[in-house]
């Protein structure tokens, strides 16, 4: 596995998954399983997890153990919300998002699912579909996965059995139809005995399709590619203070990521909320200087007037500003034991900018296994509802439908600091 440090989503051979099921559906296993027998792992992980795992006193190698290093950062206090597995074969790279922990599943769906191509969604043979599985459908409709895989789990525990598979085809099939998901495919894995995973097996001989690894090989890379605007949330104002270098006087530096759309040298820009035009003077990355910048580059942009930009200004095209609203319609899910309640205030982050807001209605909430729509004033860990949220200041925003960076939005208990709720814009 190799890490590297900018994978810009416009390769054709990247593919970006992320796995989701129930707690103990054997997430870790398929990973550990996808990376020993695709042999991406390096020699010295193989060597570390066969030690442990013989310390344990396991006759095989522990698999999962290769997915535990986050599980030892999570309880060192470090907070991840998502963390990015990258490994790739002769073919193609992988990036898997993965989160630990069933209280992480939710979260992890929302935050990691928004730039992933594939959802891997694993059922437990013996359990078949169960509320999760629907709810993560759903949160994947939601956030618009545009392929999933349903990796029917644990066939060994139902000696093989076709039938099992079918029955549970057809039951995640009839829940697909009502919410409009086109593309989904199925296969029956044993991810602890590496069965259709990378290697076929002896045991699935009634199953005719691709392995999973082939699924994935063959994907369709990344989202189509809409010409998206531009948008460049500020995350830091650089101004060197250098008085001996004159010529670092007047620097002004603007940084951030393109969360989409592009940018170029001389192009005119408008600064939201001020709405303040300039025109971009130059565009900085790691001390080069480029022509324009392309969607995921984190760089400094230059302008040629001066004008006061802060952290969370949002940077766009002149021709394609979104207005500044105080009020959003959304679809949220609540993440936090403790209920959404209309009478509290919380914190929204969007993009790098975070205001004050209040929850003003709850429109409907949405029972996953039906989808019917049903009144409710507050909201419980995992449900996911429409609502109205007022806020205290403006924020630049899109529907999460034409851009899934500004269109998205976490929600923060002060008194906390912790994560309660994300949304997506409507
Ligand atoms: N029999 C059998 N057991 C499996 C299979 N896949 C996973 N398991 C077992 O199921 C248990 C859970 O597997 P994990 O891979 O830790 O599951 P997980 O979904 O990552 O679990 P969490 O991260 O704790 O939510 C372990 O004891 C695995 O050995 C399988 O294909 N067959």
């Amino acid at each position: 596995m190799s890490a590297p440090e900018h994978l810009p989503d416009i390769d054709n051979g990247l593919l970006r998954f992320l796995t989701c099921g129930s707690v103990d559906d054997g997430k870790s296993t398929l990973i550990g399983r996808l990376l020993f027998d695709s042999k991406t792992i390096l020699a010295d992980t193989l060597n570390a997890i066969e030690r442990t795992s013989a310390r344990r006193g396991m006759s095989a190698v522990d698999l999962s153990l290769l997915t535990d290093g986050l599980q030892a950062e999570r309880e060192q206090g470090i907070t991840i919300d998502v963390a990015y597995r990258y490994f790739s074969t002769g073919t193609r790279k992988y990036i898997i998002a993965d989160a630990p922990g069933h209280e992480q599943y939710t979260r992890n769906m929302v935050t990691a699912a928004s730039t992933a191509n594939l959802a891997i969604i694993l059922v437990d043979a013996r359990k078949g579909v169960l509320t999760q599985t629907r709810r993560h459908s759903y949160l994947a409709s939601l956030v618009g996965i545009p392929h999933l895989l349903v990796a029917v789990n644990k066939m060994d525990l139902v000696d093989y059995d076709q039938a099992v598979f079918e029955r549970i085809r057809a039951d995640y099939l009839a829940f697909a139809d009502k919410l409009g998901i086109r593309d989904v495919r199925f296969i029956p894995i044993s991810a602890l005995n590496g069965d259709m995973i990378v290697d076929r097996g002896s045991r699935l001989g009634w199953y005719a399709g691709p392995t999973l690894l082939e699924i994935l090989e063959a994907a369709p890379a990344a989202h189509t590619e809409r010409a998206e605007d531009f948008r460049f949330p500020v995350q830091y104002v650089c101004r060197p203070q250098d008085a001996a270098n004159p010529e670092l006087h007047d620097y002004r530096g603007f940084m951030g990521r393109v969360e989409s759309g592009e940018i170029a040298v001389g192009d005119a820009v408008s600064v939201l909320p001020s709405g303040a035009t300039s025109r971009v003077k130059a565009i900085e990355l790691g001390g080069a200087r480029l022509e324009r910048a392309i969607h995921e580059q984190s760089v400094t942009l230059l302008l040629e007037d001066e004008i006061d930009i802060s952290r969370g200004d949002l940077i766009v095209k002149a021709a394609e500003a979104p207005e500044p609203v105080k009020q959003i319609d959304a679809t949220l899910c609540w993440l936090s034991e403790a209920p959404l309640s209309p009478a509290r205030t919380y914190l929204v982050r969007h993009t790098t900018r975070e205001v004050k807001a209040k929850v003003a209605q709850i429109a409907h909430r949405v029972d996953v296994n039906t989808l019917a729509h049903e009144p409710a004033a507050q909201l419980a860990m995992n449900d996911i509802a429409r609502v109205t949220l007022k806020l205290a200041q403006p924020i630049v925003a899109d529907a999460y439908a034409d851009n899934r960076a500004t269109g998205a939005f976490i929600v923060i208990d002060e008194s906390t600091n912790n994560t309660v709720g994300a949304g997506m814009i409507a």
